[in-house]
């Protein structure tokens, strides 16, 4: 698991040490350039004579890239620090002259900006150094110009808030050869984080140049795992300078060995209702295709048995698909309820095929409503058409899965005035508000997966852009639900659970479409057929 705290929360575990005299700048920045030593080497045949730019700012930030710049200089590799304020750090600054590197006072000359940019993409690497956790909107001034002239000359990376995004970046904190490898233009590491990105909430707001790799110090931070700013740090190196943030981290990640150590595995004494039965509304006669792949993928995640609600053509179909499937009502640990389901809330709709009233039916016994029932409530998947069936006040059991669209529709039928392209922007935020509102765990799909609970946010970046594929919404509903079924009263009992569970339904959903094929296209009922070797091959990991 990748646990990640707020740059308050990096300062406050800072501070003792520091008072301390713990050389915390001295470790972080030979952990550094050790890193770029590496890169360097991953990429051509001698260090020696290679060339590094330093971009390099007021604050500690600088201080590191200062002297991880000297521990470069020293081994023969060409440094040049462009300075963008005349306040860098002065134990840096004498430590990369005293090491023989050079030094360009931009401060002093701002109009050779764009000569300098063009020295800096010339470069083997380029240390980003402007802002670290000091940081605070958008990145102005001598360093946004500077950022903005390198972004247009590397040709990756954020132009100015809301503008076209960069490619995509890995988040593999150990691939030798860091993010995606990039056809021109210089390596570039990040220096703690990319300057200029939201360091606690993962905005873009305005220049940012991506980063090929992103050397953290002492903790991950929240901009790191979030988006729309994961997508441009690349892989992400965390150093250890001893710190030991206090409280619960503020977003995590979990990585395959954590879904694999608590995949409940069954034993001679289950059978079906121990394992978790699956109740799914799903489907339409207009939309039959979204109860195939929903259960097709709750079947094959493991679930003891799905039991199938909706009109007769549906079930047919798919029965068709998968035999395992009954239509027989009776107990289920868990509901998933809207794949494939109009979102309109019009019970009259012909196209609703009367799975609205199935699906409130559904909720109403998973939220413990329905006086009556034998079994207490269960979780809930509420996915696409299931949305406005929502009650005003919902279990933290149920888990809402939209995309940025639907939750901007969500969001304005309780009043807030956004839209797609606001969620996009800061989906921590907007995440987090529909948690408020709704009550529920809220799973925000998109290039990077969020997930808010009771207790934090997840954020899974596991699946390949391939997945942006129809039917895959489908598909990791089923997953979702046999997953929540297989854990119902736990997460009853416990409900900062599901949010867990979720972000390891994303993780196990992005792993398949992996699987079903490595690096192309996948279809979304392949993705569902994949999952399986996925959750054994998470199996053999367990820790
Ligand atoms: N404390 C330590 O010994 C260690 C710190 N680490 C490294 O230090 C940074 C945090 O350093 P800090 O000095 O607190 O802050 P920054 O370096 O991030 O930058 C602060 C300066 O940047 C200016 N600033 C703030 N926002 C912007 C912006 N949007 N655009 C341009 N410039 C900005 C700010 O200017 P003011 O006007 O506010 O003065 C400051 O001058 C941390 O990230 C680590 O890299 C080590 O990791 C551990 C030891
Ligand atoms: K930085």
């Amino acid at each position: 698991m990748i646990s990640a705290w707020t740059a308050a929360d990096v300062r406050a575990a800072e501070e003792p040490l520091l008072a301390a005299g713990e050389p915390l700048m001295e470790r972080a920045s030979f952990a550094l350039a050790v890193q770029v030593l590496a890169d360097l080497r991953a990429r051509r045949r001698h260090v020696r004579g290679a060339r590094v730019a330093l971009l390099v700012g007021a604050g500690n930030n600088g201080g590191d890239t200062l002297h991880a710049g000297a521990v470069l200089a020293r081994r023969g590799v060409a440094v040049t620090a462009v300075l963008t304020s005349d306040r860098v750090h002065a134990g840096g600054l004498v430590a990369l002259r005293g090491a023989g590197g050079t030094v360009v006072d931009l401060a002093a000359t701002p109009e050779r900006t764009g000569a300098v940019a063009d020295d800096a993409a010339g470069a083997d690497v380029v240390l980003d150094g402007l802002l670290g956790i000091g940081a605070r909107g958008a990145l102005r001034g001598l360093a946004g110009d500077l950022v903005s002239a390198l972004v247009s000359r590397c040709a990756v990376g954020v132009k100015s808030a809301g503008s076209e995004r960069s490619e995509p970046a890995d988040f593999t904190p150990t691939a030798p050869g860091g993010g995606r490898e990039r056809e021109r233009g210089p390596w570039v590491v990040a220096v703690d984080l990319p300057s200029g990105i939201g360091v606690d909430d993962g905005t873009l707001p305005g220049p940012v140049l991506a980063a090929d790799r992103t050397v953290t110090f002492g903790a991950a931070k929240p901009g790191l795992l979030l988006p729309p700013a994961a997508r441009v740090v690349g892989a992400v190196t965390v150093v250890d300078i001893g710190l030991d943030p206090a409280g619960p981290p503020a977003v995590r990640r979990l990585e395959p060995a954590d879904v694999g150590a608590y995949w409940p595995v069954p034993g001679p004494a289950d059978h079906k209702y121990t394992r978790g039965v699956v109740g799914l509304v799903a489907g339409t006669a207009t939309y039959p295709g979204a109860a195939v792949l929903a259960a097709s993928a709750a079947v094959r995640t493991g679930t003891g048995m799905v039991r199938y609600r909706g009109s007769d053509p549906v079930a047919r179909a798919v029965l068709a698909a998968r035999p395992e499937v009954v239509t027989a009502t009776g107990r289920v640990q868990s509901w998933v309820v809207g794949p494939g389901i109009p979102t309109t809330r019009d019970r009259d709709d012909p196209a609703d095929d009367g799975q609205h009233d199935r699906g409130r039916g559904g909720l109403a016994v998973a939220a413990g409503n329905l006086p009556g029932t034998s079994y207490g409530p269960v979780p809930a998947v509420v996915d696409a058409g299931g949305l406005p069936l929502l009650a005003e006040s919902n279990p933290p059991w149920f888990v809402l899965t939209p995309h940025a669209g639907e939750l901007a529709g969500l969001l304005r039928s309780r009043g807030e005035d956004v839209h797609r392209d606001d969620v996009e922007a800061a989906p921590l935020h907007w995440a987090r508000r529909a948690h408020e509102l709704t009550g529920a765990t809220v799973l925000l799909k998109g290039g990077v997966t969020l997930v808010v609970g009771p207790d934090g946010a997840w954020a899974q970046a596991d699946a390949p852009g391939w997945l942006a594929t129809a039917g895959a919404g489908d598909v990791l509903a089923g997953i979702l639900g046999t997953m929540l079924a297989a854990r119902s009263e736990e997460i009853v009992a416990g409900p900062a659970l599901a949010a867990e569970v979720a972000a390891g339904a994303v993780l196990v959903h992005g792993l398949a479409a992996e699987r079903a094929n490595p690096g192309g296209p996948v279809a979304a009922l392949d993705v569902a057929a994949a999952v399986p070797a996925t959750v054994a091959g998470l199996l053999e990991q367990r820790r």
